[in-house]
């Protein structure tokens, strides 16, 4: 199974065509005032224009009321939306029911955090609403993301692995070992692609595309060799 590729914080045109060449699945617009990639629903709505079919388009928001999100939902014609603040699963669910949009909700790990409670949270998450699609695991960090900083996937339990977006900290530098070792159903960039804040640099994003892709032929590659393992060299 290719490895979805979902690259956040747009703020440029050139950005989006530079993400849609490089054959990222999905796209990120920020819309929390406070990041340096934030874009407005005006903003975001003249980016999407850029957009072909078959790109999911992803509005993030961040501690936002529900009225607000369903407001930018009217204005920008994003299909999935991302909750990445203090959110319960409850607010959550009511956020998307607002909006009628399918969203991912964020557990953002801690340096504590256990295997259990990612699992738990998926199952509450599940249990609070159809219209939620998947954890995006992200680093615990103030700036609530963004921050180009990783977490420790041996956290994240197998079983789970298929379902989450791996986010936090992946460069064009540990993308193949993410790929590889965690096997999600997707993965998430900002910092990792980017020139300077908000600004992001095509010939990265390229690179990190082409890491994931060697990712996934590497998965491939075992997948074959586990159906066929060579024949042992039997003793003469
Ligand atoms: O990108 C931001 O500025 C941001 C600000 C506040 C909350 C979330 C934010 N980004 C969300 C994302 O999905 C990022 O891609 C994710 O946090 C990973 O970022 P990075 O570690 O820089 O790749």
């Amino acid at each position: 199974m290719r490895t979805r590729i979902k690259i956040c914080g747009l703020t440029r045109v050139e950005d989006v065509q530079a993400v849609v060449d490089a054959g990222a699945d999905a796209i990120g617009f920020v819309f929390y005032p406070k990041s340096p990639r934030y874009v407005t629903p005006g903003q975001a709505a003249e980016l999407i224009r850029a957009v072909p079919p078959f790109i999911t388009c992803t509005g993030l928001f961040v501690n936002a009321m529900p009225e607000e999100v369903a407001a930018t939902c009217k204005v920008v014609p994003i299909s999935l939306i991302q909750l990445h603040g203090d959110e319960t699963v409850e607010q959550s669910a009511a956020i998307a029911a607002a909006a009628g949009r399918q969203f991912m909700r964020v557990f953002r790990v801690k340096p504590d955090t256990q295997p259990s409670d990612l699992l738990e949270y998926e199952q509450l998450c599940r249990a609070a609403s159809p219209l939620f699609t998947s954890l995006l695991l992200d680093t615990y960090v103030d700036a609530y993301g963004g921050a180009g900083k990783g977490f420790d996937w041996s956290l994240i339990p197998k079983d789970l692995a298929p379902r989450v977006v791996l986010s936090g900290g992946l460069s064009v530098h540990n993308a193949t070992d993410a790929v590889v070792r965690v096997r999600p159903y997707a993965v998430d960039i900002s910092s990792g692609v980017e020139a300077s804040k908000g600004i992001k640099d095509a010939r990265k994003i390229a690179d990190f595309i082409a890491a994931v892709r060697a990712g996934d032929a590497m998965k491939e590659s075992e997948a074959h060799h586990d159906e066929h393992p060579t024949k042992a060299a039997v003793p003469r």
